[in-house]
């Protein structure tokens, strides 16, 4: 039998907030068993830009990343937000590693070509080195990934962090027996975006799909589940999307194949 793994994908108004990273650094280092996290921040490489004076545009939930804002999601993500977190971890006894997708090539990526929006410096996951994951995983390490990546070529590039966190799920899932958990502020997919209480426990691709017609589903959430239902179907065995402070609960939505 496989050997169990938790991906946690946390995002960016979770990591921004002082209280409620506390609570989901005690979460996370109380899950049992072997375990990597995958962070964002977008919200703080937004607020940092415009402190800079750089205005941040996003297109279908992907930010538009020229020269200036890849220097600004580097810093961010791979310096402050990635290092708050691995300090917090090891204060709480996690014995936690900070990565960017460069660091040992654990993520290549490819620059996205230009269709009709040109995204810049964004790059799409061409291969996650899960065997050296396992490595440091079967080391007592946890792995905390930044949303970056490079191109092999001397360039970073700014990659979302629900497909870094998706993509990862998926090539663990050759090794382990992997369930892959979205957390964000809400308790899970809504019927009504503004009625906590209306999550969708379970949902298909046919669903979502009537979901998004219906405007019931959009922005941020329409990635999440995209790449969720990719993790589903390429192996990853079990997707959830809940509750940041609910995560070693049973709630949320669960994702079916
Ligand atoms: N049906 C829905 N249920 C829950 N959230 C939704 C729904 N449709 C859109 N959203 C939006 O999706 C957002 C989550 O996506 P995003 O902002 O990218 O989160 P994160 O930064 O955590 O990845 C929520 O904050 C919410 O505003
Ligand atoms: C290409 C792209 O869009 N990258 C994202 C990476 C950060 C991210 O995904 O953060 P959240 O999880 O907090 O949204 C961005 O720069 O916003």
């Amino acid at each position: 039998m496989r050997e169990k793994l938790t991906v946690i994908k946390v995002g960016g108004k979770i990591v921004e907030e002082e209280a409620t990273l506390r609570q989901l650094l005690n979460d996370f280092a109380a899950i049992d068993g072997h375990k990597v996290l995958v962070h964002g921040g977008g919200r703080s490489a937004t607020k940092i830009a415009a402190q800079l004076g750089i205005e941040s545009k996003m297109v279908n939930g992907r930010r538009i990343t020229d020269a200036e804002t890849l220097k600004v999601v580097t810093m961010v993500y791979g310096g402050l937000v990635n290092k708050n977190i691995v300090a917090g971890l090891q204060a709480r006894g996690v014995n936690a590693l900070g990565l960017t997708g460069a660091d040992m090539n654990v993520i290549r990526s490819v620059k996205r070509p230009v269709k009709e929006v040109d995204y810049g410096f964004v790059g799409d996951v061409e291969q996650v080195d899960a065997t050296l994951l396992s490595d440091l995983i079967h080391k007592g390490v946890v792995p905390v990934m930044a949303p970056l990546t490079h191109d092999g070529h001397g360039n970073m590039l700014n990659t979302n962090a629900d497909t870094i966190a998706g993509e990862t799920a998926k090539a663990l899932s050759a090794l382990f027996d992997v369930t892959l958990v979205y957390c964000f502020e809400k308790k899970g997919v809504l019927r009504d975006e503004n009625d906590d209480d209306s999550v969708i426990p379970q949902i298909t691709r046919a669903e979502f799909e009537q979901y998004v017609a219906d405007g019931v589903i959009q922005g941020g959430m329409i990635p999440k589940l995209e790449n969720s239902f990719e993790a589903i179907n390429a192996g990853v065995s079990e997707v959830v999307i809940t509750l940041a402070s609910a995560i070693n609960d049973s709630g949320g939505t669960r994702i079916k194949k």
